[in-house]
Formats: C-alpha cells, structure tokens, sequence
C-alpha cells in the first residue's frame, strides 16, 4: 500500500516514522505533504517523498492519512473532495466523525477512522480502528498489519472513539505529567533532575510491562508492592487524600466530553 500524509505534525510524522523504524513500510512508499515548507524540507531530508500539494500526493497514494488538527479539516477535506475518487481515507482527526467527513467529501467514499498516540513512533502505539468502517476488507487487514507493528491494534466501534480519544489518544499526556510530578518528587527529596526522570520513566515502563507481561490486575501489582505498615501504603493514602483516581478518571470523561463536542 502507498501511504500519503497530509499534516506531518506530531502525530502523523510519529506515524509514518514508526512504520519506517518499525519495518512495517518501505520509504518509499510513504508520501508526504504540508502545508509548512519547514516540515516538507525535513521530511524529504529524513527520507520521505514531498509532494508540493496535495492533489499530486493524492494521485500517487493508495490511502491517505488525515492528520491535521481539527480546525484546518473541512476545509482540507473539500480541496480534496474531487481527488479522491477510489483511494481510501484514513482520519485520524480527533472528534470528526464518518458522516460529517462523508458530508464533505461524498457518501460513497470510503473512511476508515483511526485514533492513535504518540508512542507511535517508537513502535509502542495505542490504535483504535473503527469496525464500523465502511473500507474494504483487503486495506482493513492491511492496516491492521501495518499498525499492529508499531503498537497495539483494537477494532473499537465509532460510537465509543470519543472515550479512546480521552483515554489513550490523550493518555501520553497524563502519564508525562505523572512521571514528572515523580521526579519532582525525587529532586524535592535531593534526587539529581537527570537522575530522577530515568528513575520515574523507567518505574512507569516496568509497571506497565509487569501488567502486560504477567496478566496481572492493576490491583494486585498495587497490593504486592504494599507491605502492612509499610512505606508505600502511606503514599497511597496520600494518593487516595488528594483524590487521585477521581481526577485521572475527570480527565479522561473530560477529554472524553471535549471530544463528543
Ligand atoms: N498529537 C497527538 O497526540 C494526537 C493527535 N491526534 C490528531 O492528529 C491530528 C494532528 O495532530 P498533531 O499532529 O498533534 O498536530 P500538529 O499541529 O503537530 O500537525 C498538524 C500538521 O498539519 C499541517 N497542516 C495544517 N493544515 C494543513 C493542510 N491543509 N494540508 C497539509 N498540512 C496541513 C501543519 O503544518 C502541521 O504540520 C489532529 O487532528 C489530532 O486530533 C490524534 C491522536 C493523538
Ligand atoms: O488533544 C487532542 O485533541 C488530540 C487528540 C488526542 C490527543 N491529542
């Protein structure tokens, strides 16, 4: 499949770069186009072929993958609208459903939304596809295969992408902040800077690995690494004091909300 991207911003280079890291695609099957001339001329210096607008990129492209932030998207979508004809639209634009994409474009189009993160680009991605897409079953399993190689792949229904957005598409951002408030934590306790972020990054890493390696509920981990009377129930008290859970579970129905408007 011939892949072009149009926004290479964040997340649509950490998509394309992890396919390429990841052996997932070829280079040179990966098409880009940006409307800042800076991001092309870095693109094709990384490798990738530029197309200066993006009707050129169209017409070289099996699928094209929309990842540009929300606002610029309507407008894109009808510059396009005329281009498309058989390829495959692939959006990763957070809040923007099928039929309002379908509305611009034509009904006959085929769609097929994806909510991704940023770890992406390290092969460690989170990836919501939408199983209620109307695109063909040859490109699903292709796109499974292809983001099954820098992540984790589950076919999630449209109705429930507002909750993946709040959840993993927006989840590096909670856990940045936590690893941070870790190494806060660590430097107010005389922890060098450098030294307490390896420390806090490395402890969320091997959590999330003992979780996923081991099958584990998330309670069980909590309850081994607390001793009776121990040094860690006294953190978690303080956790429960301020109210932790219930604000990581607002962010989510926050960003969940923000989404669903
Ligand atoms: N950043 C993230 O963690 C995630 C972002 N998303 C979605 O991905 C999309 C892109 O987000 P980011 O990469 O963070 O934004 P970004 O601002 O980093 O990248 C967007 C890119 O699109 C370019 N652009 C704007 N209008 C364009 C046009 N008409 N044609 C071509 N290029 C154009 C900009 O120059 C920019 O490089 C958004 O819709 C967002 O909702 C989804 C999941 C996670
Ligand atoms: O904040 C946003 O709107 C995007 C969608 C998910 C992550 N970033």
């Amino acid at each position: 499949m011939r892949l072009g991207v149009i926004g290479f911003g964040n997340m649509g280079s950490a998509i394309a770069k992890g396919f390429v890291s990841k052996k997932a695609m070829d280079i040179t099957n990966i098409g880009v186009f940006d409307t800042y001339d800076k991001t092309r001329e870095n693109a094709h210096r990384e490798g990738f072929s530029i197309y200066n607008d993006e009707i050129e990129l169209i017409k070289h492209s099996d699928a094209v993958l929309i990842a540009v932030k929300p606002i610029h998207a309507k407008v894109l979508f009808e510059k396009i609208a005329k281009d498309i004809e058989d390829k495959l639209i692939v959006s990763i634009v957070a809040g923007l459903e099928s039929t309002t994409i379908k509305s611009w474009i034509g009904c006959d189009k085929r769609v097929l939304r994806i909510m991704p993160n940023t770890p992406a680009i390290v092969g460690e991605g989170v990836f919501a596809l939408d199983s209620d897409s109307n695109a063909r079953d040859d490109e699903k399993k292709t796109l499974e295969s292809m983001f099954s190689a820098i992540g984790l792949v589950e076919w999630v229904e449209e109705r429930l992408f507002p909750v993946v957005t709040g959840l993993s598409g927006g989840g590096p951002a909670y856990v940045a902040m936590f690893i941070e408030a870790l190494a806060d934590a660590g430097v107010l306790h005389g922890l060098k800077r450098d030294v307490a972020i390896k420390m806090a990054t490395k402890t969320v890493l091997g959590s999330a690995a003992q979780i996923l390696e081991t099958g584990i509920h998330p309670a069980v981990l909590k309850d081994m690494v607390c001793s009776p009377a121990g040094t860690t129930i006294e953190g978690v008290k303080a956790l429960e004091d301020y109210s932790f859970r219930a604000g990581v579970i607002e962010a989510v129905s926050a960003a969940t909300l923000k989404s669903k408007k």
